[in-house]
């Protein structure tokens, strides 16, 4: 698959519009030259106006560098995340500034970053008992995910879904469609904040409205996480969960494969002759509208449309590139979306909302002797050949929360800490993130995305007609990234069975010639 045009965004971004307004938490300064005592005791005060605030005292605040360190380094501030709060509470939360902040607490753990991910393992963490500091900027989700809903049944956010679809469908060509019997749900990013903040809150996990700027690595064995207008938190795990542009904080695999783009431009919009079944989520969408254009747009970026009727009359477009090496352009993107849409007769009458998503997909994984951990995208944790991420995330976050909480069990109440065990107390908790059974099914993932990159249209029609005909529970788990690594030979299997002979001879030659076939050959050879 061929796509042009690097966009000059972020490692990766979803924007939509109208954005909300962020939530911002207010420092507070206090009297200067103070000791840490007296600052200590000093009213704190904190901006009640938003959803989750903050309050944050200053390394300036200290009478000279000895305060500070007599303060055990932490000039850290951290109010107790809370949605709704009020006088009472406030003086509660004092209590757990002055403990804090008198350095009798270092956190176990700082998560950055307040996306679902970072949110979810917070919770999770704090649930087990772990001091947890959260710190990213207090913003509004900006998209709205698209899951299984069976999937995030099983996670406990059912509610959070707004709208779901009894059953998905995918249009290859203009042949039959295929129904694929299972239901959609989108999920609301507004109730999904919420309920992910409400875990926070109710697990007692501490905010920090702020923005880091470096970690460093104290000799004590601790972390000391820098943070805008020189806060210093120290704690003694760090794991970035800001997503996939987290590289400042990260070390990644030298040498691993090339990151791809999965790019898409969406709108939500009221219209007239909506052609689609209000009851059905249109997954993905290969038909060729735009084949009488001059030399077919198809035919050199070839997209799908995803479509989620709410109604018969609003629906959610969004023209997707899958993968492609370099990312597809917006423009372009929304460019077939109005001439898709105007082939199929569709009349816009009010747009709601636009959505543009960029999602890298692929790429190394993080270097796993590095002290700073990290979770989500930031983790590679995105599924290579499809986008999707959130599902996994708030999946695997208990287990990563329980990793953690017993590593310090283990290592903190029997005092066994030494600074030569660090490294290996970090590359225990990556390995139970990446251990050799995930890094084989990622290695299958990533030549998957690969072959993906190589397709035109028609090879993309032919290669998704079989895997939409290999058994239910392999394609779903497949997508789920539920599949072992044993299952996966199975599935691959399957697909060269069901495949026509043109794609049998593609999948071998891929496997023997590609390097991501010889990477998938030596990671299922390694135990
Ligand atoms: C907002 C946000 C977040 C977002 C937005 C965007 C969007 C809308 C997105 C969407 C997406 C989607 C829908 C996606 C989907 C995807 C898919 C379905 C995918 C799939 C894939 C698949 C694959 C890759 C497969 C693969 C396979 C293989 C690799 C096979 C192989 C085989 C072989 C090698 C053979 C062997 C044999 C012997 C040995 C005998």
């Amino acid at each position: 698959m061929e796509c042009v045009g690097a966009q000059n965004v972020g490692a990766m971004a979803v924007f939509t519009r109208p954005r909300l307004k962020p939530l911002v938490g207010r420092r507070v300064m206090p009297r200067k030259k103070q000791s840490f005592w007296r600052m200590s005791s000093m009213k704190v005060k904190c901006n009640s106006s938003s959803g989750s605030d903050s309050c944050v005292v200053d390394k300036e605040d200290f009478a000279d560098e000895e305060d500070y360190i007599k303060a055990g380094g932490s000039q850290l501030v951290f109010v107790q995340m809370q949605q709704k709060k009020d006088m009472d509470q406030q003086s509660k939360l004092s209590d757990e500034l002055r403990q804090i902040s008198a350095g009798q607490t270092v956190l176990d753990l700082v998560v950055i970053g307040c996306g679902p991910a970072g949110l979810a393992l917070a919770a999770e963490s704090a649930k087990l008992g772990l001091n947890v500091g959260l710190v990213g900027p207090d913003l509004p989700f900006t998209n709205n995910y698209g899951v299984w809903e069976d999937e995030f049944k099983d996670l406990g956010l059912q509610a959070c879904i707004e709208h779901v679809w009894r059953d998905t469908i995918v249009y290859l060509d203009d042949d039959e469609p295929i129904l694929i019997g299972r239901a959609y749900g989108r999920v609301s990013r507004h109730f999904l904040h919420e309920e992910l903040l409400k875990r926070c809150v109710e697990a007692g996990v501490l905010y920090l409205n702020s923005k880091v700027d470096r970690i460093v690595e104290a000799t004590n064995g601790q972390s000391l996480v820098e943070c805008e207008g020189d806060v210093v938190i120290p704690c003694r795990f760090v794991t970035v969960a800001s997503g996939a542009a987290s590289g400042k904080f990260l070390q990644y695999e030298l040498g691993g494969p090339r990151v791809s783009v999965q790019t898409a431009y969406g709108v939500e919009v009221e219209v007239d002759n909506n052609p689609f079944d209000p009851s059905l989520m249109v997954f993905m969408d290969y038909r060729d509208y735009v084949r009488h254009d001059a030399q077919s747009l198809e035919a050199k970026y070839p997209t799908f449309l995803y479509a989620m009727p709410m109604s018969p009359t609003r629906v959610f477009f969004e023209e997707t590139c899958l993968a492609s090496k370099d990312a597809m352009p917006f423009d372009l993107l929304k460019k077939k979306l109005m001439l898709r849409l105007n082939t199929l007769g569709v009349r816009i009458k009010e747009i709601y909302e636009e959505e543009w998503s960029y999602i890298p997909v692929g790429g190394s994984l993080p270097n796993t002797e590095q002290k700073t951990l990290a979770f989500g995208a930031a983790a590679s944790m995105v599924h290579p050949a499809t986008g999707y991420s959130v599902v996994r995330s708030l999946s695997e976050a208990p287990k990563c929360a329980s990793v953690l909480a017993n590593i310090l069990r283990q290592h903190y109440s029997k005092n066994m800490l030494t600074s030569s065990s660090i490294p290996s107390i970090s590359t225990q908790a990556w390995n139970t993130l990446w251990p050799q059974e995930r890094k084989r099914q990622r290695s299958f993932f990533l030549f998957g995305l690969a072959l993906i990159l190589q397709l035109d249209i028609e090879g993309i029609r032919s290669f998704f007609r079989a895997f939409f005909r290999v058994p239910k529970w392999m394609w779903q788990g497949f997508l789920g990234s539920s599949l072992s690594s044993a299952d996966l030979m199975l599935f691959a299997f399957y697909m060269f069975i069901i495949a026509p002979n043109d794609m049998r001879k593609g999948l071998i030659r891929h496997l023997l010639s590609d390097p991501t076939g010889a990477t998938l050959i030596r990671t299922y050879l390694t135990f």
